[in-house]
Order: structure tokens, then C-alpha cells, then sequence
């Protein structure tokens, strides 16, 4: 498979193991296949015996398959079952389904080591970035941004591995205190991390600028963690697969995603375009409702820092989402050079892209936002309905899917992806059940440890000078 920028203008295409270290594209596009492979019925049944059989790594290999033909098959096969290895995850089926009594069903994907999804993508990137230095006899330098989880996953999947280090801009004050433990409590010269003063696209502007500036990153060997890079989508492809198997039957079947940075539900948009049978794509917002808005109205609006609300799932406190561009790529038949005027020109320009005259239905997009209170309301009902506690940001997701099922906009089987868990979030927990979450034994006393974490303005010269300092 070759991969190509969404702001592409000539037929330049690379292959997946360059894509994977470059992380953007150098004309500030992202990488996309070429073409999304496409899957027949006869592979989805061959596929649920996979999964029976080899587990959710053997699976993971035969969509990775369809994506990377650089790497061979038994070196990939070995880069998942390392990565999907039972034993670093709390349950062995790696993505269990489970049922709720009123028929929503979850998707658990924050059973890895950081007790969030991003583990899903991480930990296999930790192993591809691994496979490919080690080949190449090459050194890189993470440069990401979080909002609270992709952090923690990409330290965990990262730390101790040769040739690579890993610096992380995190918004100060904005996380859990749990989740800044996480990082923060990391004590190793190969993880630096740097609590920046702003929110999460303050991070992620950064993050790109740097990349932007190509001398720079060539000579410091910037990589990228965050769901800029293909990779991380190419994995996240896996758990619709896998949620869809376990959810049994042939027919259509919802998911309903908690969304933030796009890039959790664009995968689900490539498996549905690969051919997974999805009838819709739930997407749920927290106040924070630039995508919830595009996909009622048609018109992308990024919001300013100061009109980003720090909310009680503050890890999709974001404004500026990074993959809606992939998504735009597909909507407008892949015009690199309408995509490079879009994102590059009218959006800086005018703050906003009206795309209100394209056909977004065929996608299967609804959406819906959450508040407060109704992650409250909902975290309380699953509890008291199921005692099943979740986090609030899988309850912006039961949220917008039970409301939708309701109105009737949504029928069908829906599947919820669950995407932390309670302990990150435990303030709000507790505020909505009176319970305080249980805490895996590997967290016990992580806010009382040393924290090493430096603070920095939101500005590109103080990134420049922490990464310099810490080669
Ligand atoms: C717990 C959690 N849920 C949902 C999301 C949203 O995912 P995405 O940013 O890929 O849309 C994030 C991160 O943004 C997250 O950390
Ligand atoms: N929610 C994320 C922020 C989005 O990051 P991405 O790595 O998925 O692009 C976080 O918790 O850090």
C-alpha cells in the first residue's frame, strides 16, 4: 500500500514505513492510503474465525496486512502478538463486548496499561517504531501533544526503547490529577515532559509548527504519536473489526464514539468505507461541539482557547481537530489541491471552512453533544441500571446514542466505545454515584510520587530550546 497527503497535487506517493516515521506529511497534509482496501463478506467470516482462534493479534495482523507490504509478514505477525500480548491487558479477549440492559452495548478498549484506548494504537507503534529504527539504524524523537491520555499511553509504550525519546506537551492545569501523575510521576531521561501554558490545541499548533520547520525536524529526528500519524488510525481500524465479531450476526451495526481530536471515529469511517458493515457513526461531543455543529450544519468552526471549555471529560477539550481533514479528503474525492486551499489558506483566513454544499450523508455521520449534567445523569443510570461504572467520556457516548435511539435517528444494534476508565476520572465518579472507582493495583499511590514536568509558554522557541535540552 502507498500512501499519499491529503494535500497532495502530484502523484508523489510513500511507503508505509516512511509515513511512520515522518508522522505529517512536509506540505502539512496527513497521509491516507492511497485507496482504502476494500473487505467482502467472505473475509469478515474468515476474519471472526481469526479471532476465535488467534485472538484479537491475529486479527490485528490481517487488517495491518492490507496496509503495510514493507514489513514482513513474520515480522509482523510478531510486532502483534507483542503488542496485543493477553497478559498487558485486564482482559485476555483484549476488546470484550458486554451488554447493557437496555441494549447498548460497550466496546472496553481502556484495558491496556494506561487505562485508555489510546493504548490500542500505542502499543502497537511502540513495537512498528521499534521494528523500523532498529532496521534502519535510526534514532527518533517523539514530539506529541495530549489532552490527558494519548500522553500517558505513548510514555508507556515508548519508555526504555532504544533510539527513541519521548517529549510531551501536556496543558497545564487542565488534566486529572490522576492523569498527571501518570506522566508526570515518570522519571527517566528518555521522557520529557512539558506542561504548556493553554489547552490542547495550544499543544497540538505547536506540535505542528515544529514540524512544519523541515530543517529542524530532519536534524532532530521528530516523530509522531499523535493521530496525525496514519499509524495510529491503521490500529484503531482493528477494534471497529474486532467490537463488530464480537457483537455476532451479519447485519449493520452503530457505533456511537466519543470524540475530540476526530481520530478515534475516522477510523471507524475507513472501516465502514473498507466495507465493515456500519449503519451509523454516532458521533458524541462533550460541550466542546465543533464536530457535533459541522455534522448538523455543514460548517467546520474551529473555537479559540478561550472559547474551549475545560470540562468533566477533559480529554476531548478540543477546538481544532486534527483528522477532520482526512475526513474532508474523502468528502471532496481526494482534491489535493482544494484540501491545501481549504486547510491551508481559507481556514487560517477566515476561521472557518462552509462545507454545507457537499454530500456528508453518504457517510453515515449523526452526531449529538453531552453536558455536564448529562454525563452525570448518565454515569448515575448506568450504575444504578447495571453496576457498570463508566468514565465521562464514554458516557458523552451512552449519552448521544441512548438520546438518538430514542428520537429514532438510530436504530439497530449500537455499540458505545468505552475510552478510559473511571479512575482517571474520579472526581466526577464519585460526584455522580457516591462511589470512589476502583483502581488497578499498578496506579496505587501514583499522586504522591516526585513529578518531573516543566513549564513552558504556548510558544515555538520554548519547544525548540526543551527539545535541544533534553538530546
Ligand atoms: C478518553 C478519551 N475519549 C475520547 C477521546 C476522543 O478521541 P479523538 O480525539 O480521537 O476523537 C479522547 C481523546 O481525544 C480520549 O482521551
Ligand atoms: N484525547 C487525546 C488528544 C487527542 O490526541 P490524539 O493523539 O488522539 O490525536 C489525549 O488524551 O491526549
Amino acid at each position: 500500500m502507498r500512501y499519499v497527503s491529503t494535500r497532495a497535487t502530484d502523484h508523489t506517493t510513500r511507503a508505509f514505513s516512511d509515513i511512520l516515521l515522518e508522522g505529517l506529511a512536509p506540505d502539512g497534509g496527513l497521509y491516507l492510503p492511497v485507496e482504502y482496501p476494500r473487505v467482502d463478506a467472505g473475509t469478515l467470516a474468515r476474519w471472526r474465525d481469526v479471532l476465535l482462534d488467534d485472538g484479537y493479534a491475529g486479527l490485528a495482523f490481517e487488517v495491518c496486512s492490507l496496509f503495510i507490504d514493507d514489513i514482513p509478514a513474520e515480522d509482523l505477525l510478531g510486532i502483534c502478538r507483542r503488542a496485543y500480548a493477553p497478559e498487558k491487558f485486564l482482559d485476555p479477549q483484549i476488546v470484550p463486548v458486554s451488554e447493557l440492559s437496555d441494549g447498548v452495548r460497550l466496546a472496553h478498549l481502556s484495558n491496556g496499561p494506561s487505562a485508555a484506548f489510546k493504548d490500542m494504537a500505542m502499543q502497537l507503534l511502540g513495537e512498528l517504531f521499534a521494528h523500523e529504527l532498529a532496521r534502519r539504524g535510526e534514532r527518533l524523537t517523539i514530539l506529541g501533544a495530549t489532552s490527558g491520555d494519548t500522553g500517558s499511553a505513548a510514555e508507556y509504550a515508548l519508555l526504555g526503547r532504544p533510539g527513541i525519546r519521548v517529549v510531551m506537551l501536556s496543558p497545564a492545569d487542565r488534566m486529572t490529577p490522576f492523569q498527571q501523575a501518570q506522566m508526570y510521576s515518570i522519571d527517566d531521561p528518555g521522557v520529557v515532559n512539558l506542561a504548556v501554558a493553554g489547552v490542547f490545541d495550544d499543544c497540538q499548533d505547536l506540535v505542528k509548527a515544529i514540524n512544519a520547520d523541515a530543517e529542524f525536524k530532519r536534524d532532530h529526528r521528530i516523530g509522531a504519536v499523535n493521530s496525525i500519524n496514519w499509524a495510529r488510525l491503521m490500529a484503531q481500524v482493528v477494534y471497529y473489526f474486532a467490537a463488530w465479531l464480537r457483537t455476532g450476526g451479519d447485519g449493520p451495526v452503530s457505533f456511537a464514539v466519543p470524540s475530540g481530536n476526530f481520530g478515534n471515529i475516522a477510523a471507524g469511517h475507513i472501516a465502514r468505507l473498507m466495507g465493515l458493515p456500519i449503519r451509523h457513526l454516532v458521533l458524541a461531543t462533550n460541550e466542546n461541539d465543533v464536530l457535533d455543529e459541522f455534522f448538523r450544519t455543514g460548517v467546520y468552526r474551529p473555537r479559540a482557547a478561550q472559547q474551549t471549555h475545560a470540562t468533566s471529560s477533559p480529554s476531548m477539550d478540543i477546538s481544532k481537530a486534527s483528522n477532520f481533514e482526512r475526513f474532508v479528503a474523502d468528502l471532496l474525492g481526494r482534491d489535493g489541491a482544494r484540501i491545501a486551499d481549504l486547510f491551508g489558506r481559507e481556514l487560517p483566513e477566515t476561521g472557518r471552512l462552509d462545507l454545507s454544499g457537499e454530500d456528508r450523508d453518504r457517510f453515515g455521520f449523526v452526531s449529538g453533544s453531552s453536558t455536564h449534567a448529562d454525563r452525570l445523569a448518565e454515569i448515575r443510570a448506568t450504575w444504578e441500571n447495571d453496576r457498570v461504572l463508566i468514565d465521562p467520556h464514554t458516557a458523552d457516548g451512552v449519552h448521544v446514542a441512548r438520546r438518538l435511539l430514542a428520537s429514532g435517528e438510530v436504530t439497530g444494534p449500537v455499540v458505545v466505545l468505552e475510552t478510559a476508565l473511571p479512575v482517571k476520572f474520579a472526581e466526577t465518579i464519585t460526584q455522580a454515584t457516591g462511589i470512589v472507582p476502583p483502581r488497578p493495583d499498578r496506579f496505587a499511590g501514583i499522586e504522591d510520587l516526585p513529578r518531573h514536568v516543566t513549564r513552558i509558554p504556548a510558544d515555538v522557541d520554548a519547544v525548540r530550546r526543551a527539545i535541544d535540552g533534553a538530546a
